[in-house]
């Protein structure tokens, strides 16, 4: 199917669509943004109602509810630390859940399905900005290459399923992400959940320092997660093909730059502390967005304006004050 062929993409408002993992960063992103373009027939299950690492339970699952659409926004996440302490768990969790839901999906008759992966699928030396067709060219950054793994096996899960039996299976490949309803927790978050809550409290607590992981050199490309659910509903109704999607903002910024953002937001005026012994990751990873520039979809909300968004959000809805 062409990536224009308008009245074969069409998805009705109506339509059952079933967001895995919408109490996620992701999920619950792609939750309001359907909202919001008019979707009425969303169906929910949270990891206690329905873990998707059960394949008898998932099969079960869509052999009753039969969604027509499927966006996979479930999965084990997590920053650098968790990535590099639990790689047992991102590359079995994450291969169990997308295997079960894709194979399922396919076989219980939903029309189109989207998965989501990661930046991190590409080499770590790509040359910059990303292009998709940088997949499998280079060795995998080693903190993550087991999730890594599991995300390339995803993307290659949709493109043998479209191969196969012509079913239209699609795969994202978002940036660094960041918004409301992350992970907050101290050393398992990415970075800038985990240094927002690291300066609001030490602004709480009066401390006149925070520590900050690596050399601050690495540089990354942040994606406000609105914007990325705003991508996802594009793709949903405006693409199908093999090769996978980069959504990203197009901007990168250094760690430093982003600490003394964070830093600035929150109104903590202690000092940084780099910790070198924490690793820096990937160098550089700035995406090549420009597949999807063509397609006709663009990023709206700038990295502060985000930043303040988010801590408000924060300051809000969490109780670790
Ligand atoms: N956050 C980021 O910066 C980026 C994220 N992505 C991708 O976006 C997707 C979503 O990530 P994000 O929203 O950040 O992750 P979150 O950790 O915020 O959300 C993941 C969701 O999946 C659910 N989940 C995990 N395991 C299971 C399970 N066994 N059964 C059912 N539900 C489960 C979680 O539920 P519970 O919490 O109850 O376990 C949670 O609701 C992932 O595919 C990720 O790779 C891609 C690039 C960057
Ligand atoms: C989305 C992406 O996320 C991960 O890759 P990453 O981009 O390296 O993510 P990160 O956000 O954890 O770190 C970014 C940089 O920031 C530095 N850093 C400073 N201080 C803190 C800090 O306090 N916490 C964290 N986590 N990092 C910190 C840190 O040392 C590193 O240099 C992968 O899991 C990968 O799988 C993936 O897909």
């Amino acid at each position: 199917m062409a990536a224009t062929d308008a009245a074969a993409l069409k998805v009705d408002k109506s339509a059952k669509i079933f967001v895995a993992g919408h109490r996620g960063l992701v999920g619950s992103a792609v939750v309001r943004c359907l909202r919001s373009a008019g979707y009425t027939n969303i169906i929910l299950r949270s990891h206690s109602e329905l873990d998707l690492t059960i394949q008898s339970a998932v099969k079960t699952f869509f052999s009753i509810e039969k969604p027509q659409y499927v966006i996979l926004a479930a999965a084990k996440v997590g920053g650098i630390h968790a990535n590099a302490t639990y790689p047992a768990d991102f590359i079995t969790i994450n291969l169990q859940i997308q295997t079960n839901v894709i194979d399922s999906a396919y076989r219980y008759g939903v029309k189109k399905l989207m998965f989501l992966g990661s930046s991190c699928i590409y080499p770590k030396n790509a040359l910059q900005p990303i292009s998709e067709s940088a997949l499998l060219t280079g060795p995998l950054e080693h903190t993550n290459e087991w999730y890594a793994i599991a995300k390339i096996a995803g993307i290659k899960m949709c493109q043998a399923y479209r191969i196969q039996y012509k079913w239209d299976a699609i795969s994202a490949m978002p940036t660094n992400l960041y918004g409301p309803n992350d992970n907050f927790h101290p050393e398992n978050a990415h970075v800038l959940p985990a240094l927002m809550r690291r300066f609001h409290e030490a602004k709480v607590s009066g401390a006149k320092e925070v520590v900050v992981w690596g050399s601050g050199s690495p540089l990354r490309e942040f994606l406000h997660v609105d914007d990325l659910a705003d991508a996802v509903v594009f793709l949903l109704e405006n693409y199908s093909g093999l090769g996978h999607v980069n959504v990203g903002s197009g901007k990168e910024v250094s760690i430093k730059e982003l600490a003394e953002l964070v830093k600035e937001v929150v109104g903590f005026e202690g000092a940084l502390v780099w910790d070198g012994s924490k690793p820096d990751g990937t160098p550089r990873k700035l995406m090549d967005n420009s597949t999807l520039a063509k397609l006709g979809w663009e990023p709206k909300i700038s990295l502060r304006d985000g930043v303040v968004g988010t801590y408000e959000w924060y300051v809000k809805y969490t109780k670790q004050q």
